[in-house]
């Protein structure tokens, strides 16, 4: 009996996994696949039924990598490329995942790995814009608020800029946001999904939880509580693990769930809606384009900006804290590249 339905299980996920990949033709690269990241995010990419096709790349490890997930049985087809490969790990493209660069350790803030990171990305995003213009891009490395304005300033140098394709993953925000009310109101994370506005660092973290049934509910010293928990939730990761490095699996399932978001309205699907920061005119006006808030996702990338909505005169505090300091870290990232 539990042989027989062991079996079904097993057999299910695969046949649908190969017919939905056979459908959709598409080819993502992760870029840093052997990094804390990029290895269990790019196992999550082969589960995803979308994926055809997996380009892993890293300047160390990744064949290795590429060899390990390619046993796992789904059809996608998955090529591992060595330091000097990038150029073929781009070869089309249509999405391209970046985790590369190094992670905090305790006592840095995220702006600390500007110095590192900058040039890593920006490398990474001029091979993206010669081989793969086209290409989505989906920007994890950290500081996102400076790195995601690094990628575009780099693809405008080569004139192949196209903000409807350019996403700094926030993704994390959104699902700590959803796990951490989701405790406080004693539901399941299901019920619990918030939007997070503004960028993906401490302050430039701005959670709506007004938005939410469960988290309207939240008031006093329990939302200031809260509140802090998940602008600084990266902070609780790096502090438990003492020198050894960042979020990498709850980072890997929030990339892959961001891919798939994505994935999906590239094949069509309508009314997908999710926070991500990209190149945004809420804020515009005051110096700052690039901006996290609800983003429908369609055949193209961003296909509509969605505006933040009501938000309580203390999400609008948060708001006004969250500017400036998003607006100088978009800078810092514009001059590395001017
Ligand atoms: N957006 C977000 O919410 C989050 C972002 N991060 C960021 O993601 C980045 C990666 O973190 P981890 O995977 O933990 O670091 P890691 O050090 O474990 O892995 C980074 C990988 O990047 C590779 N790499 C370095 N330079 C490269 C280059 N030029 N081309 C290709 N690969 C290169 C390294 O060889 C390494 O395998 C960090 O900057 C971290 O701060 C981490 C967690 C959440
Ligand atoms: O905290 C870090 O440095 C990594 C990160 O971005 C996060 O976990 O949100």
């Amino acid at each position: 009996m539990f042989a027989r339905s062991a079996a079904r299980i097993l057999a299910a996920p695969s046949t649908r996994l190969f017919s939905a990949s056979a459908v959709n033709q598409i080819k993502v690269a992760v870029l840093g696949a052997g990094g804390g990241i990029g290895q269990p995010l790019s196992l999550l990419l082969k589960n995803d039924p979308l994926v055809t096709s997996l380009s892993l790349y890293d300047i160390r490890g990744a064949p290795g990598v590429a060899a390990d997930v390619s046993h796992v049985d789904t059809g996608s087809e998955v090529k591992g490329y060595a330091a000097d490969q990038l150029d073929q790990a781009l070869e089309g493209v249509k999405v391209v995942v970046i985790p590369a660069g190094v992670p905090r350790k305790p006592g840095m803030t995220r702006d600390d790995l500007f110095n590192t990171n900058a040039s890593i990305v920006r490398d990474l995003a001029a091979a993206v814009g010669r081989v793969s213009p086209d290409a989505h891009i989906l920007v994890i490395s950290n500081p996102v608020n400076s790195t995601v304005p690094i990628v575009a300033g780099t693809l405008e140098k080569a004139g192949v800029f196209n903000p409807r394709h350019l996403f700094g993953v926030t993704t994390l925000d959104v699902v700590r946001s959803a796990r951490f009310l989701g405790q406080v109101a004693g539901v399941s994370p299901k019920e619990t999904r918030v939007t997070v506005v503004g960028g993906h660092s401490g302050p430039t973290i701005v959670p709506l939880l007004s938005q939410n049934p469960y988290g309207k509910k939240v008031t006093g010293e329990a939302l200031a509580a809260l509140v802090h928990r998940i602008q600084y939730g990266g902070d609780e990761v790096v502090k438990a693990k003492d020198g050894a490095g960042s979020a990498t699996l709850s980072m890997a399932y929030a990339g892959a769930k961001f891919a798939n978001a994505l994935l999906r309205g590239l094949s069509g699907e309508k009314g997908v809606i999710t926070p991500t920061f990209v190149k945004n005119p809420l804020y515009a006006d005051q110096g700052i384009d690039f901006f996290a808030s609800n983003v429908e996702l369609g055949l193209d990338g961003v296909e509509k900006i969605h505006p933040i909505g009501e938000i309580t005169a203390e999400e609008q505090k948060l708001l006004e804290a969250c500017l400036p300091e998003l607006k100088k870290n978009i800078e810092k990232g514009k001059a590395f590249v001017a």
